[in-house]
C-alpha cells in the first residue's frame, strides 16, 4: 500500500488525474483496453475536474460503477446521471462506454443484470478491472459496503443488491470484495477534515472497517490531503 499526501483538494485532483493517466495508458499499451470502475460521492467532483486534463485514448475506456444507486438516471442520486451530465461533455467519452444499471427494476434484478453485463464486457466470470476509483465515507464505508453489514462477508455474488443502505438512498447495487480485491489497481481519494478521524482509524490503527478490507491483488494507493491526514 502506498499513501500519497498532498496539500489540499486541488492538489489531490491533479495527483489523482496523473495516476489515472499513467494507469490507463499502461493498460491500453499492454492490453489495448482500459477497464475502470468509478465511485459516487465526493470522487465524482475529483474526476469531473481532473479527468478532462489527462492525455489518454478515450475510445479504449470501458467504465463500470463500483456501486450505483437504484434510482432513475435523471435523479440527482444517480451516479451515472451525474457523470453523464458533468463528465461526458468535458471529454471524448460517450454514454455507450458506461455500463449502466437496468432501469425500473428491483435492486436484486439490477444486480443480476449488472453481473451479466460485466460477464459480457470481460467475456469471462473473472472481472479484472485495471483500476477502481474508490471513496470512503466518514463511517469507513466504501462502495456500498457499510460497517457491520452482512455484505462484507459476501463471497458468492460479485455484484450484490443492498436494500438497507444506512446512507440514502437505501436501494443500491455494489461490487463485493471478490471483485474489488481482484483489481489491478485501487485508488482511494480522500479530502477534508471530516474524514480525518476515519483516516487515522484505517491507515494508522488498521481498524477492521470496510475500507480497510480493500487489499487488491494489484496496487493500492491512498491519496489523502493534509486536512484528512492531520492525525497520521
Ligand atoms: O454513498 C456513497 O458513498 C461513498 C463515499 O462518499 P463520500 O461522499 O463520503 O466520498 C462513495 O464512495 C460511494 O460510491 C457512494 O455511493
Amino acid at each position: 500500500m502506498t499513501t500519497i499526501k498532498v496539500g489540499n483538494e486541488e492538489e489531490l485532483i491533479k495527483k489523482l488525474a496523473s495516476y489515472i493517466e499513467k494507469i490507463s495508458n499502461d493498460a491500453i499499451l499492454n492490453r489495448e483496453k482500459f477497464f475502470v470502475g468509478l465511485s459516487g460521492g465526493s470522487v465524482v467532483k475529483y474526476l469531473c475536474e481532473g479527468l478532462p486534463l489527462i492525455n489518454t485514448d478515450w475510445s479504449k475506456w470501458s467504465i463500470a460503477f463500483c456501486d450505483e444507486r437504484v434510482v432513475p438516471e435523471d435523479s440527482d442520486d444517480s451516479t451515472f446521471g451525474t457523470y453523464s451530465r458533468q463528465l461526458i461533455p468535458k471529454t471524448q467519452l460517450t454514454k455507450e462506454q458506461f455500463i449502466v444499471i437496468k432501469q425500473g427494476v428491483s435492486a436484486e434484478e439490477a444486480a443480476k443484470d449488472y453481473t451479466q453485463k460485466l460477464k459480457e464486457l470481460f467475456k469471462s466470470d473473472n472481472f479484472k478491472f485495471d483500476l477502481l476509483l474508490l471513496g470512503m465515507g466518514p463511517d469507513g464505508h466504501t462502495c456500498s459496503l457499510f460497517p457491520g453489514h452482512p455484505l462484507l462477508n459476501e463471497t458468492t455474488l460479485k455484484i450484490a443488491p443492498i436494500t438497507d443502505s444506512p446512507k440514502p438512498p437505501s436501494s443500491r447495487i455494489t461490487m463485493t470484495y471478490p471483485v474489488i480485491n481482484n483489481a489491478r489497481n485501487c485508488i482511494f481519494a480522500i479530502s477534508g477534515s471530516g474524514k480525518a478521524d476515519m483516516i487515522k482509524r484505517i491507515l494508522k490503527e488498521k481498524e477492521d472497517l470496510p475500507a480497510t478490507r480493500v487489499k487488491p491483488e494489484g496496487s493500492l494507493y491512498w491519496i489523502v490531503d493534509n486536512a484528512a491526514a492531520i492525525h497520521l
